[in-house]
């Protein structure tokens, strides 16, 4: 497994060091790193040419992914905020925090969303800088990717929608550079609450690793979030 990813490392060139020097060019920007890269082990390439498979009849759809939210979607999302012009700033500069790491050695994922089930489907390739035990990943690199992927869930299925509340029973350590699916569906809706929940198995489904339940909040449009303030930041300006 160790070896696995010591090759892992020296593919993607992580071993040399940290890229000085990058630019917010539009390349950048527009790169979708949902799509199979050199750093992909075979089980990964095997599960995404599955799902692509998949998603030929239009049932389930491949979710692009980048590193830093179009300022395009300011659109989605600027009614719960009053400073719109800010939040453009942030919106260009901010990176999204599991594409934050370099090619292969962090979070390497590609969700695929099924609208008629209210299901989504996370493939995900733990590298080698998200060890916790070791030889294992990291819990907290795996909530990540399990609030990342309910999280899609919900905002696809419900809206504008964050993390109110978050159970995650970790039953067997996932294997550093393996590759895990997983798999979430919206339960019930609740008014403004969406509860979806998940499990995280391996490819041949046999071993089941963590599974999650979770409550997300609908965005009240009547409230907004102030992206200066330190404290209190969501509050009823009204
Ligand atoms: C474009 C980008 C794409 C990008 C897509 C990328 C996807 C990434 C997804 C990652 C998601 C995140 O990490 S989000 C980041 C982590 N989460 C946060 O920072 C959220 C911090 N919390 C908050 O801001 C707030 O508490 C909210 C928004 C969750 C809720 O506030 P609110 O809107 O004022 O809600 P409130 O009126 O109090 O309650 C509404 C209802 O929800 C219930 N409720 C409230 N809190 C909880 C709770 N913790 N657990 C259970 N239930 C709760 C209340 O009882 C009530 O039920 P009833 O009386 O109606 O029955």
């Amino acid at each position: 497994m160790l070896r696995r990813c010591a090759r892992l490392l020296r593919t993607t060139g992580a071993l040399c060091g940290p890229k000085r020097g990058r630019s917010f060019s539009s390349e950048v920007l527009h790169v979708d790193h949902s799509l199979p890269n050199p750093s992909w082990n075979e089980d990964m390439r095997l599960l995404f040419d599955q799902f692509m498979k998949k998603s030929e009849d239009g049932s389930w759809k491949r979710l692009p992914s980048y590193k830093y939210n179009p300022t395009e979607r300011i659109e989605d999302v600027k009614i719960f905020f009053p400073d719109a012009k800010l939040l453009k700033e942030q919106m260009s500069q901010a990176q999204l925090f599991p594409r934050s790491l370099g090619e292969g050695v962090g979070f390497e994922y590609a969700m695929f969303h099924n609208h008629v089930e209210d299901r989504t489907v996370c493939i995900f390739q733990g590298g080698p800088h998200l060890q916790g035990a070791p030889g294992f990943l990291h819990g907290g690199a795996i909530a990540t990717m399990i609030d990342s992927t309910l999280g899609m869930c919900a905002i696809l299925t419900g809206g504008i929608a964050m993390t109110a509340n978050l159970n995650i029973n970790f039953r067997r350590p996932i294997p550093l550079c393996s590759v895990v699916v997983i798999n979430c569906q919206l339960d019930r809706v609740e008014g403004r609450k969406l509860f979806v929940s998940c499990n995280v198995r391996s490819m041949d489904e046999k071993t089941l690793y963590s599974e999650a339940t979770s409550t997300f909040v609908k965005l009240d449009p009547k409230k907004k979030i102030d992206i200066r303030a330190s404290g209190a930041f969501y509050t009823n300006l009204q």
